[in-house]
């Protein structure tokens, strides 16, 4: 099990994601051997309630994106069960029914991708209402509309094919697409990595309008932890397929307990000018490691060759979660040391 934070009543959840295993066969650099397995995801759990959005952080490669499409059921996991707006997936034979696809939508970082190029934004917004609803043309024109001026864009729009629109507004009716079905969770994957800074943060403001409006859920997929911060109410770091640690979004990016999570906002630029900070504790991972004799088994964690708290359990077994307090939960063998104080000692801890 990883570390899996709940912050509400499980009655109030809307996807549950529990002991989730996902091995690629190959992976993507070697993809004709079938000898080589990719652990994607191992053991990962997670709690998304209704009208809440949890992001989900790590380094490329971690595993984000593989979780994420379990959860649109794009691809089936080796095990571990996932419920979703009420579905028990793993009870689908084979693909997601279109009950499924109602409830469950998905934003992805490019929608030149997932929008059809070749059809206007009003054939784009019309074609899901024309599946999952029983409306007559003069109903579903009038609900184009409403779902155009949700994501703030006007009639003028209707007649525009993708390629005549920016970023920011491709990304706009994207949203407006996933909303026609009227969902209760959205998976956004990377949804504005690829928008300019100043257009990223008004999608996010709006997704988070749309969010109280309606009261859906997010599953936001970043990288970017200032933004994440900002716009999640929790947290899951993930790393090599494990989740390492969860909480609230304020605790885990103002006060990161497990070794990695510190090194990954370690690594985050600083918006200030340097000759305005104070000066910084000496890098916490420039210490040599502690030499615990073997090296790690691939059932230890996955940070073993990098941490400075590891210890001989941390080669072969992933530890359980142990509780954070302001909230969440860390999964290292090292909890106390890491934990032992609060967040400055930690910083001495791994500075030594
Ligand atoms: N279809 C696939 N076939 C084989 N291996 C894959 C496939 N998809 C992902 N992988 C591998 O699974 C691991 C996790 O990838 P994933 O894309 O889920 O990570 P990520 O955290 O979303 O990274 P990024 O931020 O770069 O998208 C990586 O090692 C990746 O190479």
């Amino acid at each position: 099990m990883t570390a899996a934070h709940r912050p509400t009543a499980p009655d109030d959840d809307v996807l549950t994601v529990e002991d989730l295993w996902v091995t690629f066969k190959g992976g993507r650099r070697r993809p004709w051997s079938a000898r080589t397995l990719v652990p994607a995801v191992s053991g990962a759990s997670l709690f998304l309630a209704q009208g809440r959005t949890l992001g989900l952080v790590g380094e490329s490669g971690s595993g984000k994106t593989t979780l994420g499409r379990a959860v649109l059921r794009l691809i089936t996991p080796d095990r571990g069960a996932i419920t979703a707006a009420g579905f028990q997936l793993d009870r689908f034979r084979g693909g997601a029914p279109l009950e499924y696809r109602r409830a469950v939508q998905a934003v992805f970082q490019d929608p030149l991708g997932s929008l059809d190029p070749l059809m206007e934004v009003r054939q784009i917004l019309d074609e899901p209402l024309r599946i999952h609803f029983d409306l007559d043309s003069r109903q579903r024109q009038a609900r184009v509309r409403e779902l155009l001026e949700m994501v703030g864009l006007s009639a003028a729009h209707l007649t525009r094919y993708p390629y005549e629109l920016s970023g920011g507004q491709r990304q706009r009716v994207a949203i407006a697409k996933a909303l026609a079905v009227d969902p209760r969770l959205i998976v956004l994957d990377e949804p504005v990595s690829a928008l300019d800074v100043s257009v990223q943060s008004q999608i996010v403001n709006l997704l988070d309008d749309i969010r109280r409006d309606r009261g859906i859920s997010y599953l936001f997929i970043a990288h970017d932890l200032a933004l994440v911060r900002h716009a999640c109410h929790d947290v899951a770091v993930m790393y090599r397929g494990r989740i390492m640690e969860s909480g609230p979004a304020d605790r885990v990016c103002g006060a990161p307990r497990h070794p990695y999570t510190r090194l990954l906002f370690d690594a985050v630029p600083e918006p200030v000018p340097r000759a305005m900070r104070p000066p910084r504790p000496a890098r916490r991972f420039d210490a040599p490691l502690p030499d615990v004799g073997t090296g790690p088994t691939p059932a230890g964690c996955p940070f073993f060759h990098r941490c400075p708290l590891r210890t001989q359990a941390c080669a072969t077994a992933f530890p359980a979660p142990t509780a954070v307090p302001g909230g969440g939960q860390i999964a290292c063998f090292a909890a106390d040391r890491a934990l032992a104080g609060g967040p400055s000692s930690t910083v001495s801890a791994l500075s030594r």
